[in-house]
């Protein structure tokens, strides 16, 4: 097989056959559309954050207000252990997860779409809060997004499974401020085991390479004793 076959999604779904029989993943519910609406402020605090340092902001009376609202929040919110069990019911942690969670403020957030060819794909831009090399997108959340995407075109194929093994590629520099293009598929399966390709984009410049293999697996759910998650659809 040429290298370049690695990397060609356009036969994914052909390549599946019989096996591809998509799982859209449904409609996350709607919550307390201010509870969305407090993330999205987050978000904001964050991206300006990156910004302050040079900035002729007074950060003094800007780390008191925002103490005042933590303290807040913290006296009121769940502690962690609980909501590792709360976040499981309802929409589980699709709308808790790092890389697309709507009420994950680090969550850029990645709005993925399943299409017909087999691949899952998504275009996001990234600022500078997510920056490793000068002007360029840190390697960690390159393949963070990555790896949780993967889940996603393995479920889209009809698969599922826990990452196993995880090798990058980085081709040239993945830039911020520029819309990248994301594109997942399952290149092959046998038995337990599914291969799932990654590639990211720059327009047509090629930044990231990405080869996961993933294996069925489950693991138990918080706070459900006997529950097992097979990660699945992103959820249960
Ligand atoms: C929808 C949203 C999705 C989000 C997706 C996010 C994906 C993730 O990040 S998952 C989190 C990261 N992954 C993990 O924490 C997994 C931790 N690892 C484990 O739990 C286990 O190693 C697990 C379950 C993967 C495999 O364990 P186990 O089932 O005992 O496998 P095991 O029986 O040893 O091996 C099965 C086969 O796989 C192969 N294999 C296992 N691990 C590897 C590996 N790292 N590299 C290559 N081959 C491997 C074995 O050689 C064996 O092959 P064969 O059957 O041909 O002899």
């Amino acid at each position: 097989m040429r290298d370049d076959e690695l990397f060609s999604f356009e036969d994914a779904r052909q390549r599946l056959g019989e096996s591809f029989d998509p799982l859209p993943v449904p409609a996350i519910p709607p919550a307390d559309p201010d509870l969305d609406r407090v993330v999205v402020e987050l978000r904001r605090l964050r991206d300006a954050s990156a910004a302050l340092a040079m900035s002729e902001v007074e950060l003094g009376d800007i780390a008191d207000r925002l103490g005042e609202v933590a303290s807040l929040l913290e006296s009121r919110v769940a502690g962690p252990a609980d909501r590792l069990e709360t976040m499981w019911k309802g929409a589980g942690t699709r709308r808790s997860n790092p890389v697309s969670g709507p009420e994950n403020p680090i969550a850029p957030p990645v709005d993925f779409v399943g299409c017909d060819d087999g691949s899952v794909m998504a275009t996001v831009t990234l600022g500078p809060a997510y920056q490793g090399p000068p002007g360029c997108v840190h390697g960690g959340i390159s393949a963070l997004i990555i790896d949780h995407m993967m889940g996603l075109a393995n479920h889209w194929g009809g698969r599922y499974g826990m990452t196993a093994h995880y090798e990058l590629d980085y081709r040239s520099p993945t830039p911020l401020l520029q819309p990248l293009t994301f594109r997942c598929w399952v290149h092959e399966v046998d038995g337990r085991k599914t291969w799932t390709h990654g590639t990211i984009h720059a327009g047509d410049r090629l930044c990231v390479e990405a080869r996961g293999l993933f294996l069925e697996a489950s693991v138990p759910v918080p706070g459900q004793p006997g529950t097992r998650s097979t990660v699945a659809d992103g959820s249960q």
